[in-house]
């Protein structure tokens, strides 16, 4: 670079921090008299000179004037996040190029700011006025002469990215740089996704502001940005339609807890944070699952057969009920026998859900009584039936509230869960189901699979009627640390060993703990890694978004459920009937190269139609292979010495995170590394790196990760294309 270069560059920085300035004295002000600070959207009419404005953005124009007493707290958020509040600049022809007069600027931020006289000082990036900085290209530069990319630390502008949009820069403009993504897709990770606002691509664009109108699904391969663009599309939605969003809700729905932890910070980094984020154990209310359950047991839980024996428990007899009814009745002997029960259970669960049919059974119970006793006034014998304790005490045992997961848990007694699942599964299928229940109860705590079957059985049975609505116990409170502990570790390996000094009492309290709701309704749906939901799974979202516009993203060559017609069916049903939109993105951000090449050469003899991404930097080193000993080969180091030295030397070659990802048969071998190189590295398992990635990545033992995973094969891909710069592959020897 030259010195006159550099005095040029500096020059530019320091016309850009005036204009931060600007907006930074602008925002102290805020700070006093709020109502001058206007949300963008506020008058995107005025400052859109390239269309008409919908009359559902007018809408949420006149939301967003709501929203002016709570930007400056927004905008307070923001500049604790350090995310940089303006991150953009447009230079517009309006007329002849090289006439500056004949030029505009707009400042493109995270949210709008005007100044006393209501000129935009900074402009949404959500609103119209915004979207050429995304949409314009060399081809059809839309008016645009140059795009600046303004990278800050805090409130100071520390360097300027430009990309240049007409063949020659008029003579008094200067350029800078090389193009903003490629500096961000270098840059160091770190431990949580970033927004891409200042450097989203024309086709991410694209899909982020389709109309929020029925079914929109993103599909692509690793590192395409399907996380990311779907995030800004919440982002979008809120902004261009809040009336409906902001008060309706949006729920994001992700894998795992590790993988909401990950992206929990780039909504609010957008300006929103009234999403709702859940990751698929903790849908339902109260019940907050890390546990898997082993492949072959979320396959059988995850599937539509559970369906019936769903409806075969939730409406048979609850287990050690009486068998028939005996009392005296204003003086007169009553005797229902079990016949008559069933009959009258059958009758009372055709009419009513269960939960809500007590008082009905009652009467059904007077009724058959009266007709076997005929003596006397009736009138007179049905009001003693309606006092009589003996049948209260009746009523209450054959007929009790029965929550959900109570119900789940019968599955526990394997004659009741063969004959529940008599003809709809197999024997050792029912067994399975059997055990697994009984595991649960040992544990303490639910697996992921299970929030679907108690949301399935709470719709069945029909909202517990309980006196009041307990307080949080002492267990909910303990789990809920767990799953904080889990977060922090980014893993789900140790879930079990929560529970090792429970005793059944208390695993049973904490199982049960709190009143399962009734399901919430959300009036946008986003899921992330679609591929991986089970057809239960899809009909416990579908139950959230009846009336609901979704956003669905995923690959089909990462997905670790195999019976894809039946999720599709169930996926179909969720979304109703809806018009679609589809966006596919095609070029791999994360991955270096050299390590989607290594990746996609394992993919391709397995799934030979994945769908494959074109990666746009290279880094010029490949990923590396070190071979460790084993029981029979004790002459080389063993795993976990092995990989604590392939750990330092990452460690040397990247800055920021870094993933241990291991088969459950090395955890123990390696799991001393969480936390090393000044809490730097994470030691996770496989199936939880959905949706993560790392600034490298050591893949302990691949073969064990495809034999022990459910999706075999896809799921190695899924890990082998976590790291963003460097990944290292540890193999026993031969
Ligand atoms: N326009 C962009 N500018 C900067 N970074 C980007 C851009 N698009 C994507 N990225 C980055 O690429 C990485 C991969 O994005 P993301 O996780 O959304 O991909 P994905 O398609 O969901 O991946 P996977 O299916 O493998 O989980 C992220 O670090 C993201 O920030």
């Amino acid at each position: 670079m030259t010195d006159t270069h550099v005095d040029a560059v500096a020059a530019e920085v320091a016309t850009e921090q005036q204009h931060l300035d600007r907006v930074h004295a602008e925002l102290a002000k805020a700070g006093r008299r709020a109502d001058l600070v206007a949300v963008d959207g506020m008058s995107r009419g005025r400052t859109d000179r390239t269309g008409d404005v919908r009359d559902e953005e007018m809408s949420g124009l006149f939301e967003r004037d709501a929203l002016v007493y709570t930007a400056a707290r927004r905008i307070s958020h923001l500049e604790n996040q350090h995310e940089g509040l303006v991150f953009g600049r447009l230079d517009l022809e309006h007329g002849d190029p090289d006439e500056s007069s004949d030029r505009e600027i707009r400042y493109i931020g995270r949210l709008g700011v005007r100044d006393d006289d209501y000129e935009p000082l900074v402009i949404d990036w959500r609103a119209p006025a915004a979207s050429p900085f995304y949409q314009a290209t060399p081809v059809d530069n839309r008016g645009v002469i140059r795009r600046r990319v303004l990278r800050c630390s805090g409130d100071e502008v520390i360097g300027v990215e430009d990309d240049l949009m007409v063949p020659e820069a008029p003579d008094d403009m200067v350029i800078v740089g090389d193009g903003a993504l490629l500096a961000a897709l270098t840059r160091t990770r770190g431990q949580q996704m970033r927004d891409i606002v200042a450097t989203i691509q024309t086709h991410q664009d694209e899909a982020i502001r389709a109309t929020d109108r029925g079914i929109t699904e993103i599909s692509g391969g690793p590192g395409t940005g399907k996380t990311v663009v779907a995030l800004h599309r919440a982002a979008y939605l809120l902004y261009a339609n809040r009336r409906r969003y902001e008060s309706g809700g949006i729920l994001v729905i992700g894998p795992s807890s590790a993988y909401t932890a990950y992206i929990e910070r780039v909504l609010p980094s957008l300006g929103e944070d009234s999403v709702v984020l859940r990751s698929l154990g903790d849908v339902v209310d109260v019940i907050t699952a890390v546990r898997h359950d082993p492949p072959e047991v979320a396959a059988i839980k995850g599937s539509l057969q559970m369906r019936t024996v769903l409806r075969r428990l939730a409406s048979r007899a609850v287990p050690g009920a009486p068998t028939s009814l005996r009392a005296m009745v204003g003086g007169l002997p009553v005797r229902l026998e079990e016949r008559v029960l069933d009959d009258i259970r059958r009758r009372a669960l055709r009419d009513r859900s269960r939960n809500q049919a007590t008082g009905y059974v009652r009467e059904l119970l007077a009724q058959a009584a009266w007709r076997q006793v005929r003596e006397g006034d009736r009138d007179e014998f049905m009001d003693s039936f309606d006092e009589s304790m003996a049948i209260d005490d009746f009523v209450a045992e054959w007929w009790p509230q029965v929550d959900p997961r109570e119900a789940l848990l019968w599955l526990a007694d394997t004659e009741l869960a063969y004959e529940v699942c008599r003809s709809v599964l197999s024997q050792g299928d029912a067994a399975a189901l059997a055990h697994s229940a009984r595991e649960t109860l040992e544990a303490g705590t639910w697996s992921v699979s299970d929030a679907a079957l108690v949301d399935d059985l709470s719709v069945r049975l029909g909202q517990v009627e309980e006196p009041e609505r307990e307080e949080r116990s002492f267990y909910e409170i303990e789990e809920l640390d767990g799953v904080e502990e889990l977060r922090a570790m980014g893993s789900a390996i140790t879930a079990p060993e929560m529970s090792h000094s429970l005793t059944p009492t208390n695993a049973r309290e904490r199982l049960l703990h709190g009143t399962v709701g009734r399901p919430g309704e959300y009036a946008h749906i986003l899921v992330d890694e679609a591929q991986d939901l089970s057809p239960m799974q899809w009909r416990m979202i579908g139950r959230r978004g009846r009336r609901a516009s979704w956003t669905v993203v995923g690959d089909v060559a990462q997905a670790s459920w195999q019976d894809t017609a039946e999720a599709d069916q169930a996926r179909e049903e969720a979304y109703g009937n809806q018009p679609r939109q589809a966006f596919h993105m095609t070029t791999n951000y994360r991955n270096a190269q050299e390590i989607f090449d290594y990746a996609r050469d394992v993919i391709l003899p397995i799934v030979p139609d994945a769908d494959i991404p074109d990666a746009v930097r290279e880094t010029g080193v490949d990923p590396v292979e070190i071979s460790f000993g084993d029981a029979l080969d004790t002459s080389r180091p063993d795993v976990g010495a092995v990989a604590a030295q392939a750990l330092d030397a990452l460690a040397q070659e990247v800055d920021g995170s870094i993933a241990v990802i291991t088969p459950q048969r090395h955890v123990d071998a390696v799991l001393s590394l969480a936390g090393t190189h000044d809490g730097r590295v994470v030691v996770i398992d496989p199936l939880s790196t959905k949706g993560l990635e790392w600034d490298a990545t050591l893949v302990v033992d691949p073969d064990a990760i495809a034999s022990e995973s459910p999706g075999g094969a896809r799921v190695l891909y899924v890990v082998l294309t976590r790291a963003a710069h460097r990944m290292t592959v540890l193999r026993p020897t031969d």
